[in-house]
């Protein structure tokens, strides 16, 4: 397997063949000379190219403004990348019918939106989409793969905290049986205790279902703490792949900098 090119230096070969050894078989997803360019004629992302390995959690980290959200949006064309820079199992999803590119590539952003109704509603939304109907067991269980309690299935979203609320997006989500999640900045508006609940089902997910996981965020922390590979943007590229205990390895030196602030 090969992982990211755009920029080959001899300190990230070395990372790619520990990759290598650690992910086995096939990219779930793979980038090519993804590029963006703004309306304005800005160059968002620069020929960024990447394998997501199956069931891996991967981590995406950098200064803000780099190009991270505008990266983990091309993977379910929330901004529609080019024909053949994106490919998942192989297959580039710009054929893809977009409904059900993103039912197989769940997404959760900072805030939580619920739909109106009760949190079971909004479990069953996507499935009712499709025509099932799932059971109060089934929207249950997904309540509690999401870490809560199966007691909130008949509130509303008015009547939740923000971490609860996030975690029935999560569990919305996976009634959707996605096989990866992006995730941007999923925990940044929620307390510490909220976090490690989300956390802890990210991680769940990845052992015990084989969920592929691309989650951004801004603490490195957090990162080290559930990420089994970290790519740092800097300027539109990824410009290091690291396993989460060399990260303050890197050697780019925007990379250097942002980590050194950040720590
Ligand atoms: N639709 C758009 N039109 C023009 N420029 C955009 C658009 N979306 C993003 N950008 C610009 O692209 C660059 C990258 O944005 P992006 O949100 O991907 O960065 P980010 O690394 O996720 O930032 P942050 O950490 O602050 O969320 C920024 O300079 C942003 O202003």
């Amino acid at each position: 397997m090969t992982l990211p090119l755009s920029s080959e230096s001899d300190g990230l070969r070395e990372h790619l063949l520990d990759v290598e050894v650690i992910s086995g078989g096939e990219p779930k997803i793979r980038v090519r000379d993804l590029t963006r360019v703004s309306d304005d004629g800005t160059l968002i992302l620069k020929g960024v190219s990447m394998d997501i390995p199956k069931g891996m959690i991967v981590g995406v980290i950098g200064p803000s403004g780099s190009g991270k959200s505008t990266f983990l949006r091309s993977l379910n064309r929330l901004w529609e990348p080019p024909e053949s820079t994106v490919f998942l199992d192989g297959e580039d999803i710009t054929k893809f019918d977009v409904i059900t590119l993103r039912r197989r590539v769940g997404m959760l952003f900072q805030l939580p939106v619920l739909f109106q109704g009760t949190v079971a509603d909004n479990v069953r939304y996507g499935p009712n989409l499709r025509g099932e109907k799932l059971s109060e067991e089934e929207v249950h269980k997904l309540l509690s793969l999401a870490d809560l309690d199966t007691s909130i299935a008949k509130k509303t979203g008015s009547e939740l905290s923000v971490g609860q609320a996030q975690r029935v997006a999560l569990a919305r989500t996976l009634a959707n049986e996605p096989e990866v999640l992006l995730l941007d900045e999923p925990t940044s508006a929620l307390d510490p205790i909220s976090t490690e609940h989300v956390e802890d089902v990210i991680v769940k997910l990845k052992n015990h279902r084989g969920l592929t996981t691309v989650i951004v965020s801004h603490s490195i922390k957090q990162i080290q703490r559930i990420a089994d590979l970290v790519c740092l943007v800097v300027d539109g590229e990824i410009v290091e792949v690291l396993k989460p205990n060399e990260i303050h390895q890197a050697k780019h030196p925007m990379a250097q900098k942002f980590l050194q602030l950040s720590k």
